[in-house]
């Protein structure tokens, strides 16, 4: 069984203590390999450097098998080190290139400091997802964010607010749709997806007395697929399809902007919530969380998130 491929992440948050202690819950259960550089990872992690992705799985039992990747700095608990940015972003890329190759089942990336990227390296993505669909070539992708409590999707992920209303566009909102429908089918099993759909403005724009892009357009696009044969709701008001009856009537939301999405399933899950890229030729997740520079190095990192990205990054590439 190939090996899920964990990336390091930003060496100064919590990925690193977080993938060791995410390991030593699934050593029995998923084969995995850290892509880093081993001197980043905590002094208590049992680790066992390998040269070939194929050793993984025998070694994954015994230790974290550890594919070394050097970076020019140490890793100092919450101050990233400009001079590791690249290396960052390489081991992503390096990453991509396992799992296309087929030496590896899946990519779980930890947690990246967007900000630290850009400044060390000029990073020119707002974040893995972006990044990860330009390595992939350019494939359309969304952000789901999952757990067993909602499953929920931003149509507009990494801009800021002001231009959320102007980035939203039929073809957008379309393309959102579709791929969380054949990701609800394909990658979770849903045979017949329903999906609800929130509004951009407050109580779903009230009749147009509180903005109108529900009136102009939303509700026209959910009425179109909705004849097409999509199980559609909405435009829903977004402060009342997030509670527990609410959720029972869909198998994932779709939200106009981050942290219309992020703010409920972060709530209702942090520590179970995974993050999963649909639209990707390859299976890839990350946890819910980032880099946390406030408690990194002091091994109080919650590892549930990364545990669980671990696993359904495993179970998706072995379905
Ligand atoms: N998938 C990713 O790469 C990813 C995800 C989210 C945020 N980020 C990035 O991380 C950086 C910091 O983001 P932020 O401060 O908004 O969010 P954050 O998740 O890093 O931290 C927010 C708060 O949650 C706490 N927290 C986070 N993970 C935790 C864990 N596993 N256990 C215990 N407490 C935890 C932190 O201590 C902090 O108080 C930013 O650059 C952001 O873009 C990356
Ligand atoms: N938007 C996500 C969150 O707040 O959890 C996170 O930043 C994911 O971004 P990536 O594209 O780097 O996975």
């Amino acid at each position: 069984m190939k090996p899920v491929v964990l990336t390091c992440g930003e060496p100064a948050g919590i990925g690193p203590e977080i993938a060791a202690r995410a390991w030593a819950r699934l050593a029995d259960r998923v084969p995995m390999l850290w892509l880093g550089d081993p001197r980043h990872l905590p002094a208590d992690c049992v680790h066992e450097v390998i040269d070939d992705p194929a050793q993984a799985t025998d070694v994954s039992a015994r230790a974290l098998p550890v594919l070394a990747h050097p970076f020019a700095g140490d890793a100092t608990p919450g101050t990233p080190d400009p001079r590791n940015a690249q290396g960052v972003i390489d081991v992503i890329a390096r990453a991509v290139d396992l799992v296309q190759q087929g030496a590896a089942s899946a990519i779980c990336t930890a947690p990246i400091h967007k900000k630290a990227l850009k400044d060390g390296a000029d990073f020119a993505y707002p974040g893995h997802t972006e990044y990860l669909a330009a390595l992939a070539g350019d494939v359309d992708v969304v952000m789901m964010l999952a757990s067993d409590a909602l499953r929920v999707v931003p149509a507009t992920i990494h801009i800021a607010l002001a231009e959320v209303p102007h980035a939203l566009t039929p073809a957008l909102l379309r393309r959102t749709i579709e791929s969380t429908h054949a990701g609800l089918r394909d990658q979770f099993g849903v045979a017949a997806p329903r999906i609800a759909i929130a509004g951009l403005n407050p109580h779903a724009g009230e009749g147009g007395a509180m903005g109108t892009e529900e009136l102009d357009w939303i509700g026209g696009l959910i009425t179109q697929m909705q004849a097409e044969g999509y199980a559609l709701t909405g435009p829903l008001p977004a402060d009342t399809m997030f509670h527990a009856a609410a959720r029972a009537r869909y198998d994932a939301a779709i939200a106009m902007y981050h942290d219309q999405a992020l703010i409920p399933i972060k709530t209702l899950d942090f520590d179970r919530g995974v993050n999963v890229t649909l639209g990707l030729p390859f299976v890839r997740t990350s946890p819910d969380h980032g880099t946390a520079f406030d408690i990194a190095g002091r091994g109080i990192a919650n590892p549930s998130s990364m545990t669980h990205a671990i696993r359904l990054a495993h179970d998706m590439a072995t379905r």
